[in-house]
């Protein structure tokens, strides 16, 4: 795979995702945050946006619930370069009848080098970072040569 440098902007998209026993825990760390996350663009999963937004009062565009598909349009959205930053509280005690989904947001988050968050320890660290509020360059998939080499 060839790679090429892109920008992540200083004014992020960002999504939140949380498993239902980490929404709690999700809901938490946006207010702690609420100030910082209204300067950039928020984006959910259906039921986790619904609480934050009825939590903080935060602009959230709501997507399907992850188990309908919400996943797969945060993945389509990740791999269209329309998502900056995932924050994605997954729940490492509960398996999921959506795994397969959840593995897939995941991956494609790996595979276009988006930052990602899976608890609040990293969540604080990447918020924390001057970076957040920065332009920052990151290697992605040269999809023209990944085209030309077909
Ligand atoms: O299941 C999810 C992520 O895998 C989250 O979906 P909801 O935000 O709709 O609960």
């Amino acid at each position: 795979m060839e790679f090429i440098s892109k920008a992540l902007p200083a004014r992020k998209r960002v999504a939140l995702v949380a498993h239902d026993n980490r929404k709690k825990a999700m809901i938490q760390w946006c207010l702690q945050h609420r100030d910082l996350l209204t300067r950039h663009t928020l984006l959910a999963t259906g039921t986790t946006g619904g609480k934050i937004e009825e939590a903080t009062g935060l602009d959230v565009e709501k997507l399907l619930s992850g188990p309908l598909g919400g996943d797969q349009q945060l993945g389509a959205k990740i791999s269209e370069g329309q998502v900056d930053l995932l924050i994605f509280f997954w729940d490492p005690f509960e398996p999921m009848p959506h795994d397969p989904d959840v593995k897939a947001l995941l991956r494609i988050a790996a595979a276009w080098n988006i930052p990602v968050a899976c608890n609040q320890s990293s969540a604080d660290m990447m918020v924390r970072s001057p970076l957040m509020n920065q332009v920052l360059e990151r290697d992605v998939p040269d999809y023209q040569s990944y085209l030309a080499g077909r």
